[in-house]
């Protein structure tokens, strides 16, 4: 059991075994995975980038109510895992091992498949969900009745991006994007989601925010992005971005056209800054 924190609070022996917990340590689920990694533990996970895999797999975490998939350890062993969220965040994981009730070659093949599916909804470069992937989540929100409780999207645009690539090149202007990600994902709270929307377009969806709590957030955000360094020197940057919040009968293309037209009004105000959509019609 997790708290709404994402600190587990309980665990049986058999699970913190599987993970290569020793003693009773009430670690998060960050701190879980990366303990269970350096014992050679846990769950297998095939990727050249671990931390970028577990930026891009918590900020997944939890978006769910319910998630139920098959998972092959590092020994070799296949456990059935749940994942059962509350409204508050606290959850639940359950894992019986099935090691031995189904043949290896459909667990690989379903294992495949939700490797392609995952693919499929992120972006290479920077981790986070692709347009895809973003827009899919933004679709279910206005189709649900969550919608109703309201949340807010923001586009964000990296200011003068062109400029870093042209004075330090294509490759620095890629590790500024993946700086930017994992700075908006340190800052968002578990519940918001972040997609590349294209290039140095970046959508964030506050589940619950008004404009203006969206707006005090990316305040923070913008606050806080530290320089990052290149070869050729320490490089800092800005970001604009366009506001709007869900009306009820809205669509997804009429919001994303509001928070473009905001984008639009920020970037000729001078860039670095946020600006709300005026209710003009779409
Ligand atoms: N390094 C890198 N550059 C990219 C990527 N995708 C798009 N770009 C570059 O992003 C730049 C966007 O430039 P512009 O649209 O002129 O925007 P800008 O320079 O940020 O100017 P403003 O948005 O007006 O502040 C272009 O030079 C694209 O080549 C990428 O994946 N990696």
């Amino acid at each position: 059991m997790y708290d709404q924190d994402d600190v587990l609070c309980f665990a049986n022996l058999a699970f913190r075994q599987v993970f290569g917990l020793t003693g009773d340590e009430l670690v998060s689920w960050t701190e879980l995975v990366r303990i269970a990694r350096s014992k050679g533990a846990g769950t297998h996970v095939q990727t050249e980038n671990f931390e970028q895999w577990l930026m891009s797999t918590k900020s997944r975490r939890g978006k769910q109510p319910f998630r139920a998939f098959e998972t092959n350890l590092n020994d070799g062993r296949w456990l059935w895992m749940t994942e059962t969220f509350d409204a508050e965040g606290w959850s639940i994981s359950m894992a019986p091992d099935i090691s031995r009730l189904q043949a290896n070659d459909h667990r690989l093949m379903r294992l495949d498949r939700d490797i392609a599916i995952r693919t499929s909804t992120t972006d290479e470069l920077t981790g986070c969900m692709n347009r895809r992937g973003i827009l899919v989540e933004l679709g279910k929100l206005v189709a649900s009745s969550q919608a109703e409780a309201g949340f807010a999207l923001a586009l964000l645009d990296i200011d003068y991006f062109k400029q870093v690539n042209d004075t330090y090149g294509h490759p620095a202007g890629d590790a500024v994007l993946c700086h930017f990600v994992e700075h908006l994902h340190s800052r968002i709270r578990s519940k918001d989601l972040l997609g590349r929307y294209g290039g140095e377009e970046f959508l964030v969806i506050f589940p619950g925010c008004s404009n203006l709590d969206a707006v005090t957030i990316l305040e923070t955000i913008r606050q806080t992005i530290a320089p990052i360094s290149l070869e050729g020197g320490e490089v800092s940057y800005n970001f604009s971005a366009g506001i709007t919040n869900f009306k009820i009968n809205e669509t997804v293309d009429q919001m994303l056209k509001q928070a473009d037209r905001a984008l639009y009004a920020a970037k000729q105000e001078g860039r670095g800054r946020s600006c709300i959509t005026k209710q003009t019609p779409s």
